[in-house]
């Protein structure tokens, strides 16, 4: 945390969050919470990285830059809720739910028998030599191969354990097809199998183990 704004991000859900265990049990969907224009805010943001990325500011515009991003800081403080509540990753009409700390997916098609997405790695979202930083095609992989679990299960399940083998290198600013699905299932064993291509080209594929949490596991 830095400077004059400590901030107790763990803010209990109320007596209405309908959360049990590790993930909200009760996924009470809408495209309400932050109203019409979340979506844009959240692009103004990921813009704003991108050019952060790749900006060298004077001396005076970084400074400059961070008495306007103080000004934006203390504005969301007065807006804060907990994370049951929280638009950031139940928005499902807009690219990843909304979430902030994905690379904006859109899906296409999803069911028991896997998601169909495209996935667009930004230029914050870069490694080095232009294309993008590994572990970030591994976070695509673990929200997408989660929801080809919970779309077998119908609930929520950990990742265990996620390999993901880079077959070549993965561009910036691309729309990517992605693909996860379960491979197999024994108990609460969900195997998940993903590739990422740009276009007939594979840049990597994932083998993935996810775990269906118990009623009410952490
Ligand atoms: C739509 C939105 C999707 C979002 C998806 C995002 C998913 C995430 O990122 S989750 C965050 C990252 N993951 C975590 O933090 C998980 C941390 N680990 C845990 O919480 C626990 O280890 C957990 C829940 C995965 C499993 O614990 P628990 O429920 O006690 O199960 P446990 O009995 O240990 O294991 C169940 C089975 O899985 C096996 N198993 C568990 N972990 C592993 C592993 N890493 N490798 C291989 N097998 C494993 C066990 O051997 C056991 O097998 P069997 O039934 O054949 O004996």
């Amino acid at each position: 945390m830095t400077d004059s704004s400590p901030q107790d991000w763990n803010i209990p859900a109320k007596e209405d969050s309908p959360h049990e265990g590790g993930f909200r049990a009760d996924l009470k969907i809408t495209t309400e919470r932050g109203g019409p224009t979340y979506g844009e805010m959240i692009e103004q943001v990921r813009t704003f990285m991108d050019k952060v990325r790749y900006a060298c500011p004077t001396h005076e515009l970084a400074d400059e830059v961070i008495d306007d991003l103080k000004k934006l800081n203390a504005k969301l403080d007065t807006m804060l809720v907990d994370e049951w509540t929280s638009p950031s990753g139940t928005r499902v009409d807009l690219p990843s739910r909304g979430n902030i700390t994905l690379p904006p997916y859109e899906i296409s098609a999803g069911g028991p028998d896997g998601v169909d997405a495209t996935v667009i790695f930004r230029r914050f979202h870069l490694g080095g030599n232009g294309v993008a930083h590994g572990g970030h095609v591994a976070i695509a992989f673990d929200d997408l191969g989660g929801m080809a679990a919970a779309l077998r299960i119908g609930g929520v399940s950990r990742t265990g354990y996620l390999t993901v083998n880079y077959r070549s290198l993965t561009p910036l600013e691309t729309p990517l097809a992605v693909r996860t699905w379960v491979d197999r299932q024994e108990g609460r064993k969900l195997f998940i199998k993903g590739t990422i291509h740009d276009g007939d080209r594979l840049c990597a594929d994932m083998d993935a183990l996810f775990i269906a949490l118990k009623p009410g596991q952490a």
